[in-house]
């Protein structure tokens, strides 16, 4: 786990430091160009090798002071650099205020319009680097006087000036990106050529929700984090869950006592649809057994016991035609979670089954059709508990809280923009459980605010995840993890973030089926 912080947060703890005195805003800011100059010579170390040309664009606030470290440091090793400044310099914060004039001291600084990006590019077709100082943490509206700035810079990167293609570094985050949101802070209407599309983004301390979430990414393209001596500083004052955490490999709690049997790994009855609709609970039920769930059984209707027993091996299998029978069922207090959804159908007999189900206030995870019957049916949401996870895409997510989805959907003119964090911890609170809002930035948030983020971007982006069925195999490894123990957020991030590793293990020409099977090989990466 790593933590990603919100603008405020990142401001909290600069704040705590500097006012503990070990280390003045001056200092944090030249350690933040040397972190951007350092990173970027380790990701091209062409640019490492000999001097070149390069032009920083300096904004009217920090992340502009950064920016004119940034120029001296490479004015000192020899490079040719051009600077910009968007502003006027007395209004510059004192920091900034300060590297402006220490590099006044080597160069000049021309004023950054809309159109310095064209004669500049035509002009000075050697440059090699050109960094992206407009904007930070600190962007809280759009900035329309410079949207041309940020397509022009695209279009050049892209070689659209005589073939010439400059390295693009974004200090911190890509300006017009809100680093709260990932939201694009643009004209209504306009596209997100407008925000700068960095080739590299260099945060500092630890990345921020804007690197994840919506179109940060997008801009970001990769980011790295430049270590600014801010460690032993985490979150003063930071209410624990107030903090986002980005899942990663490290402390997974996933290993087996060697001394446990079955039943101690729980038993988790995955509920199947009426024949013809059976496969989706299969899979799941796969899913839930090979993350370790001790046993996992196969509710099925009468219709459909043929058909599922004829693909079921370790899986057990019980009739399970409607509530009556799934109440006997449940007699057996060894079935610590059911999993209702993948095909079950979004008929009478679902919607009963679903009720049964959460009136049993076992641990449950509700997907697919059990999301379409939650969001027709008031009384049976209303029975939603805190042992539950739901497991909305973005359209179930709409069917569900379709307030919620329309704030997250609203054009922003204003940051922090609200956020599909703000949204899932929005629909945790309202449906009183977790809820786990898939997308290559899946968000999971409990009612009391916890939320995790699972990034299939970036390093980890995994495309050939949206193929039919995944979704019911993330069902199921929640399923098997909380049949294991695991509380209900711990499971719904854990197994999104396994969900991830298998797609990225098994690779090109992934199908549902293989998710499952991909798992023992990520287990064994991850020293099981
Ligand atoms: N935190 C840390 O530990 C460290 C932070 N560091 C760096 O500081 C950066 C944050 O600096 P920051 O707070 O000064 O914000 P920044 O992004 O430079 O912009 C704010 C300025 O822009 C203005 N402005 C905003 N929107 C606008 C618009 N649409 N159009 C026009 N103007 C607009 C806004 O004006 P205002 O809203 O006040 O009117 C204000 O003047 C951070 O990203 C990192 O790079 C590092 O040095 C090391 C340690
Ligand atoms: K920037």
């Amino acid at each position: 786990m790593t933590e990603l912080l919100t603008s405020a947060q990142m401001r909290a703890i600069e704040q705590a430091v500097i006012a503990s005195g070990t280390v003045t805003g001056l200092e944090l800011m030249e350690r933040a160009g040397h972190g951007v100059v350092g990173a970027v010579f380790q990701e091209w170390p062409t640019l490492a090798a000999t001097s070149h040309k390069a032009v920083v664009l300096c904004g009217p606030g920090n992340n502009g002071g950064d920016g004119f470290v940034i120029a001296r440091l490479l004015k000192h090793q020899g490079w040719d650099v051009d600077v910009f400044l968007y502003g006027d310099p007395d209004k510059l914060p004192p920091d900034a205020r300060t590297n402006y004039e220490r590099w006044c001291e080597l160069g000049k600084v021309e004023a950054l319009t809309e159109d310095v990006i064209d004669s500049y590019a035509e002009n000075n077709p050697e440059t090699a680097l050109a960094v992206d100082a407009i904007f930070g943490t600190g962007l809280t509206r759009p900035f329309f006087s410079l949207a041309r700035v940020q397509s022009k810079l695209n279009s050049w990167q892209a070689g659209s000036f005589h073939g010439n293609r400059p390295k693009v570094v974004s200090v911190d985050i890509p300006s017009g990106i809100c680093a709260d949101s990932g939201v694009y802070l643009g004209r209504t209407g306009t596209s997100l050529d407008q925000c700068v599309r960095a080739n590299l983004t260099v945060s500092f301390h630890r990345m921020k929700l804007g690197h994840v979430l919506a179109q940060g990414p997008i801009g970001a393209q990769k980011t790295v984090v430049a270590d600014i001596g801010l460690e032993n500083w985490s979150h003063p004052h930071i209410p624990p869950n107030d903090v986002v955490k980005l899942k990663t490999g490290h402390h997974l709690g996933l290993a087996k006592r060697a001394d446990s049997h079955k039943f101690s790994h729980g038993h988790a009855l995955v509920l199947s649809g009426p024949a013809g609709q059976t496969g989706a609970a299969r899979l799941a039920a796969r899913g839930a057994l090979r993350i370790g769930a001790g046993v996992v059984t196969v509710g099925s209707p009468k219709s459909a016991m043929l058909e599922n027993a004829m693909q079921l091996t370790a899986i057990m299998l019980a009739e399970v035609d409607g509530p009556q029978a799934l109440r006997r069922a449940l007699r057996d207090a060894r079935i610590n979670v059911l999993c209702l959804g993948p095909a079950l159908g979004l008929d009478a007999r679902a919607a009963k089954l679903v009720e049964v189900a959460l009136g049993a206030g076992r641990r449950t995870v509700l997907d697919a059709d059990a999301l379409t019957l939650l969001s027709r049916d008031a009384g049976i949401f209303a029975k939603l508990h805190a042992n539950c996870v739901l497991t909305p895409h973005v359209g179930e997510f709409k069917r569900l809280f379709p307030d919620i989805a329309a704030k997250l959907d609203a054009p922003a003119a204003t940051g922090p923009a609200y956020s599909k964090v703000d949204a899932t911890r929005d629909a945790a609170k309202r449906a009183g459980c977790t809820v786990l809002f898939k997308g290559p930035d899946t968000v999971i948030a409990s009612p009391e605010g916890r939320a995790s983020i699972n990034a299939s971007l970036y390093v980890r982006s995994a495309p050939w995840l949206a193929t039919a069925g995944a979704g019911d195999v993330l069902a199921g490894f929640i399923t098997g993890l909380m049949a294991r123990g695991f509380a209900p957020h711990d499971a719904a991030d854990t197994a999104a973030y396994l969900h991830t590793e298998c797609a990225l293990s098994f690779g090109a020409g992934l199908i549902a089926e293989d998710l499952p099977d991909a798992l023992p090989k990520v287990f064994k990466t991850l020293g099981l």
